[in-house]
């Protein structure tokens, strides 16, 4: 995987591949688990992802084995969350933490500025210019695709759309640029997936238990951070350099393998 510049360590970053494979999950365990690129593979656009239903029916019974200490912990809003794994309901951080939602309660969606409007607005007419790029509006935060970009267009889409979002920045100044997998984000600054993971480990059911924290990307690593700080148990899924996380895990296979997801017997379905 590529690195943007705003992951560069200042030293040389050990091995992701050196990092030993998690250990079992442990049934006092507060599971805290990345979507995209964790639970689920990458597809080439956000809205060609499925869930597949024995990953759901794990999940659902690894939520009541941990007492309904089991939350998802993404970049994707809350709503998007609840129709992805529909009918199920968990309890989930949205926007890369800025929402955050326990489970029966109602998740607080942030107020979309209106600069964020305009910036929406401008970055669509912007794509025009650059075919296979895509606008993901996710009401507060707002994502700039180049994924499906041709091959000898991708660095030129990749460079448009990252100054796009650095010039957009000037009017959000409650925002911040969030890097990700071939994409660029625009999202609120006032909380991270290691602040949406604390919050959740101040209350029930998570309160007490061992936290655990699954992800691939940039912004995984405040999660990581806060788990490790908690004695917890972070893993890494991918080879991306750099992290913080403490254990590794190859890809979402081997995710699903960790959380006892039975395999697939068409890999090419789930993969
Ligand atoms: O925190 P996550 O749950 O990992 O969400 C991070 C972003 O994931 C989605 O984008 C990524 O996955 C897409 C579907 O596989 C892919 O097409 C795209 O290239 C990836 O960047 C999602 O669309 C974003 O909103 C999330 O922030």
């Amino acid at each position: 995987m590529r690195q943007s510049p705003e992951a560069t360590p200042p030293f040389p970053a050990p091995a992701a591949t050196a990092l030993p494979l998690p250990p079992a999950l442990p049934m006092d365990a507060a599971l805290f688990l990345d979507v995209d690129g964790c639970l689920l593979p990458f597809a080439p656009r956000p809205d060609a992802v499925e869930v597949p239903p024995a990953l759901l029916t794990r999940l659902t019974l690894l939520q009541q084995a941990l007492g309904g200490a089991l939350a998802l912990v993404s970049g994707r809003n809350l709503a998007t969350l609840d129709q992805l794994f529909a009918p199920q309901v968990f309890a989930a951080a949205g926007l890369h933490g800025v929402e955050r939602r326990r489970l029966g309660h109602t998740g607080i969606a942030g107020d979309v500025p209106p600069a964020l409007v305009r910036a929406r607005d401008a970055a669509i007419a912007l794509i025009e210019a650059h075919p296979g790029a895509l606008v993901e509006d996710k009401g507060a935060a707002l994502g700039l695709h180049w994924r499906m970009v041709a091959p000898e267009n991708k660095a030129a889409a990749e460079l448009a759309l990252r100054a796009f979002a650095a010039g957009a920045l000037s009017g959000l100044p409650d925002y911040q640029l969030q890097p990700g997998d071939h994409v660029i984000e625009l999202r609120p600054r006032h909380a991270d997936k290691g602040s949406a993971i604390l919050a959740f480990l101040k209350e029930a059911p998570f309160a007490g238990r061992v936290p655990v924290f699954a992800g691939d990307d940039l912004t995984d690593e405040p999660g990581f951070r806060a788990v490790n700080a908690l004695g917890g148990i972070s893993v890494l899924v991918g080879d991306r350099a750099g992290s913080a996380a403490r254990f590794r895990l190859s890809d979402p296979a081997a995710v699903h393998a960790w959380l006892g997801v039975p395999a697939d017997p068409n890999p090419e379905t789930s993969r």
